[in-house]
C-alpha cells in the first residue's frame, strides 16, 4: 500500500475537486459564493471526509457512492469553523493560515456562507444520483442528529456556558462528545453502513467513532498548549486565553496524553473486533492522535 502521506493527498485533490464542483453547480456568481468558496479552499486536513472514506473502503464501499456524504460532512464542519470563529463566539482572526471569513468579508456575509454551507450539506446528498432513496433517508438523519441541537450545536453551546467556570472531567467529555465527536463518529457510521457493515460490525464502529472522536479533541487541547501556530494555522493558547476547561487543564499535559492513549487503546480494539481489514484506518487512528495537526 503507498504511504499514509501519500493516500491523504490523493484523496484530499479529490474531495477538493468535487466539493468545489458543488459550490458551482449549486450557487451563483457574487459575495455569497466568493465567501463559501473562501473558505473551502482555505485548506483545512480534510480528515472527516477521509475517515468516512477510508471506512467505507474497509468495508468494500464503492467510492463514488461515498463523495456526497464525505463532501456534505466537511460543509458542515467548515461551516462550523466559520460560525466559530465569529466574534460572537471565539472571536479568532486566523483559521486555516488565513485570515478568518468575517475578516476577509464582513460578519454577516461569515454568517450566511456557514449558513449556506450548512444547507448545501443536505441538498447534495439528496440529489446524489449514486445513493437509494432509503440510504439517503439514513444519511440525512444520521447527519442532522450529529451536527444539530443534541449533537455538535449543542457541544458548542455547553462549551460556551462552560467559559469562565471550573467543570468536572465528565461534563468536558460530554461537550468533547457533541461538539467535535459526533461529526467524527458521523464519518465511521456513514463510512460502515456504505459499504453494508453488519450490525455487530457497526456496534463495533460505533465504539470505535466515540473514542476517535475524544482522541481527536483531546490532541487539539494538547496542540493548543504545546503546539506551533505556523504548523496548525491557527492560535495557540486560545483556550488560555477564553479561559476554557480542557483535558490538558484538567488532567496536567502528562494525563490528558495518559487518556488520550486509553481512548486509542479502546478505538483500535474495536477496530479489531469490527471483523474488517483495519490497515488503514489503525493508521488513521495513529496518526490522529500523534499527529501535529
Ligand atoms: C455550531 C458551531 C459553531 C460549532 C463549532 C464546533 C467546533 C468543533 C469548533 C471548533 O472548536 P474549538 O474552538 O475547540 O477549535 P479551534 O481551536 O479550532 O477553534
Ligand atoms: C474540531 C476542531 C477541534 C476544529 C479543527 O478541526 P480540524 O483540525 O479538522 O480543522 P481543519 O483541518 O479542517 O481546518
Amino acid at each position: 500500500m503507498e504511504s499514509l502521506k501519500d493516500y491523504f493527498s490523493q484523496q484530499k485533490l479529490y474531495i477538493n475537486d468535487k466539493l468545489i464542483q458543488y459550490v458551482y453547480e449549486y450557487t451563483d456568481p457574487g459575495r455569497l459564493q466568493d465567501a463559501m468558496l473562501y473558505s473551502i479552499e482555505a485548506g483545512g486536513k480534510r480528515l472527516r471526509p477521509i475517515l468516512l472514506m477510508s471506512t467505507a473502503e474497509a468495508f468494500g464501499a464503492e467510492e463514488k457512492r461515498t463523495l456526497a456524504a464525505a463532501c456534505a460532512l466537511e460543509m458542515i464542519h467548515t461551516y462550523s469553523l466559520i460560525h466559530d470563529d465569529l466574534p460572537s463566539m471565539d472571536n479568532d482572526d486566523l483559521r486555516r493560515g488565513k485570515p478568518t471569513s468575517h475578516i476577509m468579508f464582513d460578519e454577516a456575509t461569515a454568517t450566511l456562507a456557514g449558513d449556506a454551507l450548512l444547507t448545501l450539506s443536505f441538498q447534495v446528498i439528496s440529489e446524489d444520483p449514486n445513493l437509494e432513496d432509503g440510504e439517503k433517508v439514513y444519511l440525512l438523519r444520521e447527519l442532522a442528529s450529529a451536527s444539530g441541537a443534541r449533537g455538535m450545536v449543542a457541544g458548542q453551546m455547553h462549551d460556551m456556558q462552560s467559559e469562565d467556570r471550573h467543570i468536572p472531567l465528565h461534563e468536558l467529555e460530554t461537550i468533547h462528545k457533541n461538539k467535535t465527536g459526533k461529526l467524527i463518529r458521523f464519518a465511521i457510521l456513514a463510512g460502515a453502513y456504505l459499504g453494508q457493515a453488519s450490525e455487530e460490525s457497526m456496534d463495533q464502529m460505533k465504539v470505535m467513532g466515540d473514542a476517535l472522536g475524544l482522541i481527536f479533541q483531546i490532541q487539539d487541547d494538547i496542540l493548543d498548549v504545546t503546539g506551533d501556530a505556523d504548523v496548525l494555522g491557527k492560535p495557540t493558547g486560545s483556550d488560555e486565553n477564553n479561559l476554557k476547561s480542557t483535558y490538558p487543564k484538567l488532567l496536567g499535559l502528562d494525563g490528558a496524553i495518559q487518556q488520550k492513549a486509553n481512548y486509542v487503546d479502546s478505538a483500535q480494539n474495536a477496530l479489531r473486533s469490527a471483523g474488517v481489514d483495519g490497515t488503514l484506518l489503525s493508521e488513521l487512528i495513529h496518526y490522529l492522535s500523534s499527529r501535529d495537526r
